[in-house]
């Protein structure tokens, strides 16, 4: 595949185990450019090991990650997110005890440019610059997390239930930046519970199950109702 029509991120094959416990089994998934695709599945299905997969933290991996075409398969996480790949993990990844410039400072590498790119994105954290990154709420720590990564100018960015907990409005707010973005040309894979949700912001989107695509297509193939009772309750393939 030439690297101009390359998927921003493909894992091909992917296998990973946690000691002798596999949790992926042979996973086949790619983000374009400028998609938006949401990862899907029961607790447990392995949802967060194939982020970490794709971010090259440490689990033990088979199969190959590629990046904007190139083969990042024995890179380790900081290499490959120089090239462009951001993670978001659950909970949130910030510095409590320093302040909301603080934190994002640490983390981007374009400088103050960035920095203030992003306050522009987020005008919650602009105006929350000068204060102590733990003293804010769970949804304005998300969204330092996510303004974290966006600092380091992603081409691919990662998101791990970044709603969990939050408000709907703040979802809300967090879910328009995700898709001004995606717009930008920006790749977001994202774990997400809330089906419906899901797939009002994605353009495909994968089920795991056990460790296995068991279903993928785009939102206008399937709806909530069919997801949740063919692949997410919690008796579905017992
Ligand atoms: N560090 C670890 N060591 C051993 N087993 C682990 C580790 N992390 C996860 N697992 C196991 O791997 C399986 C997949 O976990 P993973 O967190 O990837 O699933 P998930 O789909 O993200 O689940 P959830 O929705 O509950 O976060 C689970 O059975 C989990 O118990």
């Amino acid at each position: 595949m030439s690297a101009a029509n390359a998927a921003a991120l493909e894992l091909r094959g992917v296998s990973a185990r946690y000691g002798p416990s596999v949790v992926l089994r042979d996973v086949d998934l790619s983000v374009r450019p400028g998609e938006t695709v949401a990862l899907l599945g029961p607790n447990g299905a392995g949802k967060t090991t194939l982020l970490r997969s794709a971010a090259g933290l440490p689990v033990g991996v088979s199969g190959s990650v590629y990046l904007g075409g190139s083969d990042v398969t024995r890179a380790r996480s900081h290499r490959r997110s120089r090239a462009g790949l951001c993670l978001v993990p659950e909970g949130r990844a910030i510095f409590p005890n320093l302040t909301v410039a603080e934190n994002i400072r640490l983390h981007g590498r374009s400088g103050r440019e960035a920095a203030e790119r992003v306050f522009e994105a987020f005008p919650i954290l602009a105006e929350r610059r000068s204060q102590r990154a733990g003293l804010m709420s769970g949804g304005q720590q998300q969204m330092l997390a996510l303004a974290r990564c966006l600092t380091t100018d992603p081409q691919v960015v990662l998101l791990d239930e970044v709603s969990m907990g939050l408000a709907p409005r703040i979802v809300d707010e967090i879910f328009d930046a995700l898709q001004l973005l995606a717009r930008s040309g920006v790749a977001i894979l994202l774990v997400e519970q809330y089906v419906g949700k899901a797939l009002a912001m994605a353009d495909r989107v994968y089920v795991l199950d056990r460790g296995r695509i068991s279903w993928t297509g785009t939102p206008s193939e399937t709806s909530e109702d069919d997801l949740m009772n063919r692949y997410l309750s919690v008796d579905a393939g017992s």
